[in-house]
């Protein structure tokens, strides 16, 4: 990492955009040493929202701040780029069928994935947030020539943390006495957050997931479903928790993960854990402050088995229709 990096943020007038600039903006994401030239990217007609956000972000007096810009042209706004978040998606609409959701993102996807391809740095690493993520991020890479697939991942850590948090709600045990944990599949309902290779303090997860009726009933449906819990509490989708799972994603991709632990990644499977080559699955993994790498090896019993070959099978399915759709 140089002492200077330029970032880009896809929807930056947006609700997850607004909870994520001003920490990327206070080092957060890359660390108090490292200088950050921002660019702000949205659709025309929100432009002038992102204008204001940039304001507020210029009130913050940010001294890593190097400059800020904002854009409505995404061939502009990843010139350059080190670290793309797409975050900017299309949301679905009332009435919307699945494929026109996976038709118009995949539009989205593939366009900048292509200027990501032409304009973006040697080094740049992307991040997808926009759901549907894991599918999206597979529209980019594969329109993005010349980029290795592993510079293009998916936002599965906000799940990750979601398990850690029901997880210690059920022991009482602190967020920072667990790991280990991992989301494996889609970012969807059918992921599979997996705690049987977790460290709970001394505790071994496997010795918690006994209670099968707690890990059945309770755990695997309450994180897969956290994000409809959200929206329908609040009336509209996590924001500060989707943009803090950002800035550790990014923070452990660039700086490392800790020793001893591991994350949750959607990344370009190489056919680990018999995921078919190209999609882009959660997996355990970890980071050196490079390219991440999946942690391989870990024994899956039956349960883990099923779980994950249904959310594959969604990830299959949704490639499948990108495809035929003429995206990848
Ligand atoms: N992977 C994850 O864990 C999570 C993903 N999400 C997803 O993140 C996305 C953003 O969520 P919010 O910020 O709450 O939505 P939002 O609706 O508040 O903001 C989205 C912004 O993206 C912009 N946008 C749309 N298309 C764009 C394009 N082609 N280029 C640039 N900007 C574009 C919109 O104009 C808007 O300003 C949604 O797709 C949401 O479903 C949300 C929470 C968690
Ligand atoms: O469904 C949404 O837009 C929100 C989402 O991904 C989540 O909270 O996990």
């Amino acid at each position: 990492m140089s002492d200077t990096m330029t970032v880009t943020v896809t929807g930056a007038a947006g609700n997850i955009g607004y909870a994520a600039l001003f920490r990327i903006a206070a080092g957060d994401m890359l660390g108090e040493g490292i200088r950050v030239k921002l660019r702000l990217l949205d659709l025309p007609g929100a432009v002038r929202a992102a204008e204001g956000t940039a304001m507020e972000i210029e009130d913050g007096a940010f001294a890593l701040l190097d400059s800020l810009d904002v854009y409505d042209d995404a061939r502009a706004a990843f010139d350059g780029t080190d670290i793309a978040l797409l975050i900017g998606s299309r949301p679905r609409s009332k009435g919307m069928e699945r494929a026109d959701l996976l038709s118009a993102n995949g539009a989205i996807f593939q366009e900048q994935g292509r200027a990501i391809a032409d304009v973006a740095s040697d080094r740049v690493r992307v991040l997808v947030v926009g759901n549907p993520a894991n599918t999206n991020a597979l529209v980019a890479a594969e329109n993005a020539p010349g980029v290795p697939g592993e510079r293009f991942t998916a936002l599965t850590r906000l799940d990750h943390n979601r398990a850690i948090a029901q997880l210690g709600k059920h022991t009482g045990a602190a967020a920072r006495d667990i790991s280990r944990v991992t989301i494996w599949g889609n970012h969807s309902a059918t992921q599979y957050p997996d705690i049987f290779h977790a460290r709970v303090g001394d505790r071994a997860g496997a010795d918690i997931a006994q209670d099968r009726d707690w890990l059945e009933n309770d755990f695997v449906p309450t994180v897969a479903r956290r994000g409809t819990a959200i929206i329908e509490a609040r009336g509209s989708s996590s924001a500060a928790s989707a943009a803090n799972a950002a800035i550790d994603h990014v923070h452990d991709w660039v700086l490392g993960t800790p020793d001893g632990d591991w994350t949750s990644v959607a990344l370009r499977s190489h056919g680990e854990y018999g995921v078919p080559e190209g999609l882009v699955c959660s997996f355990p993994a970890t980071s050196d402050g490079g390219d991440w790498k999946v942690v391989e090896g870990l024994d899956l019993g039956e349960f883990a088995r099923a779980r994950i070959d249904a959310s594959v099978a969604e990830l299959v399915a949704e490639r499948d229709a990108v495809r035929e759709l003429g995206f990848a």
